[in-house]
């Protein structure tokens, strides 16, 4: 006889584990591509370098992960390559990377030797350390750099600039592959970095597609009829038909629906989604027989309500929030393009100037409310910082929903009424 908390701590687990251990699904080609190149590095000693670009939580790190399982389960390259993987919270300087470096491939016994050189010449050291023979022969290095844009900032990017020498000049067999979200990524490099740099760019998108997302919530929900691992099965066969089935049909209510499309548009990242079914996970108790819309409904609620950027906004002050409502009206007028300080400060003034009379703002701290805003997140250069434009002129996107303002303009207490009323009104009129 299986007890009820037996069956819930089972779910629990079953839930947790699929969760936790996700398989990569789709982005076949850029698998093969970048499995390609970490073979050709492996197996024929082709250094190259590479830079996945993409939101964060849009699968980067699972993408190379899974590439590198794919080259341990290869017959020609298992064991024939190192990894090392460096990540740009940790490794804040290059000296912390280039000691992890020589502890993550076991090539400690060197350190004391070279102390004395230069850093490339205590990182070739260390890398041709692991030649034996002609390069064909040697062993292949995988460097994975997460957070790459943080590597950047060490001084004269040195350790960037010797691992893509090395890896353009071919001194060692390496493969340099960098993480990032930044789009602009390549022109945070330093010319002489740039030109050692192969180009080779991987960009991930967001899978915003409803339909799939709910195929991806059901896979997490679903539980497996067969337990592949030596545990005792506990789940009765009727249990877990009964559970799939009641998830599947939780997912079809209008309100989860309309709940994983408001999600999916305030944040598109399958880790917050994994992160609530986590939540839904925990909750299961004894009383927890099926997957019911309800209690989905709460734990999308309860996330949804949690909107970090709803939160800052409470805490902007009257004159940002101005400036976040003549962004928003920027937007209505022409479609959602970007802007620049200019665009906005001039839909600003025309709503300043027809309801504040003498009490409009200056511009210099206009601009420096505008890079507030910036810093905040709340708005985003595209194609990054340019040294070409004067700052005013640089483009920005809107990164708020206008339902987000619409709240927080509701909600703001000792808001003015015309600026209420101006957050309302219909710019295009
Ligand atoms: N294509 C996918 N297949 C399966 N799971 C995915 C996929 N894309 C994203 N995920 C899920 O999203 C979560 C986040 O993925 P991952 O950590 O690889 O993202 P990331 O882009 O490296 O994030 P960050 O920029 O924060 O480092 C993972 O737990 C993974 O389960």
């Amino acid at each position: 006889m299986v007890h009820l908390s037996e069956t819930a701590s089972e779910v629990r687990q079953c839930l947790k584990k699929s969760l936790c251990w996700p398989r990569l699904r789709g982005l076949e080609s850029e698998r093969a591509q970048i499995f390609n190149v970490l073979k050709r590095t492996v197996c024929f000693g082709e250094s190259d370098s590479l830079i996945v670009v993409g939101p964060k939580g849009c699968g980067k790190s699972l993408l190379v992960n899974t590439c590198l399982e794919d080259l341990e389960l290869d017959e020609q390259t298992a064991e024939a390559y190192s990894t090392v993987k460096l990540h740009g919270l940790v490794h804040t300087d290059d000296n912390l990377a280039l000691k992890d470096i020589i502890q993550q491939l076991h090539v400690d016994e060197l350190e004391g030797d070279r102390v004395t050189g230069s850093f490339a010449d205590n990182l070739l050291f260390v890398l041709q350390s692991l030649e034996s023979g002609d390069r064909k022969s040697s062993k292949a290095i995988i460097f994975i750099l997460d957070e790459f844009e943080l590597f950047c900032d060490h001084r004269n990017q040195t350790l960037l600039y010797n691992l893509f020498d090395v890896a353009q000049s071919a001194q060692a067999p390496i493969c340099v592959v960098g993480l990032t979200c930044r789009g602009d990524v390549i022109e945070l490099l330093e010319k002489r970095v740039k030109s050692r740099f192969s180009h080779r760019q991987i960009s991930l998108f967001y899978n915003t597609d409803l339909s799939q997302r709910k195929a991806v919530v059901a896979s997490y929900l679903t539980l497996p009829y067969s337990v592949t691992d030596q545990q005792e099965r506990l789940l009765p066969y009727e249990f877990v038909k009964a559970w799939n089935d009641s998830a599947k049909e939780a997912l079809e209510d209008e309100t989860v629906t309309s709940l994983l499309k408001r999600l999916l548009q305030v944040d598109p990242s399958e880790k917050t989604m994994k992160n609530i079914l986590f939540r839904f996970a925990c909750e299961i108790d004894a009383d927890t027989r099926t997957v019911t819309a309800k209690r989905l409904k709460d734990v999308f609620k309860r996330q949804i309500n949690v909107d970090m950027k709803k939160d800052l906004l409470k805490d902007l002050s009257v004159l940002e929030i101005c400036m976040v409502i003549a962004m928003k009206h920027h937007c209505d007028i022409y479609d959602g393009e970007p802007f620049n300080f200019e665009m906005v400060l001039k839909q600003y003034l025309k709503f300043a100037s027809q309801n504040m009379g003498h009490q409009v703002t200056q511009k210099p701290i206009l601009y420096k409310v505008f890079e507030r805003l910036k810093d905040l997140e709340l708005i985003q250069p595209v194609g990054g910082a340019s040294k070409t434009y004067k700052k005013e002129f640089q483009l920005f996107t809107f990164n708020l929903l206008h339902s987000q303002v619409n709240e927080a303009v509701q909600s703001y207490v000792g808001l003015p009424t015309d600026v209420s009323h101006w957050a309302t009104s219909n710019p295009t009129a």
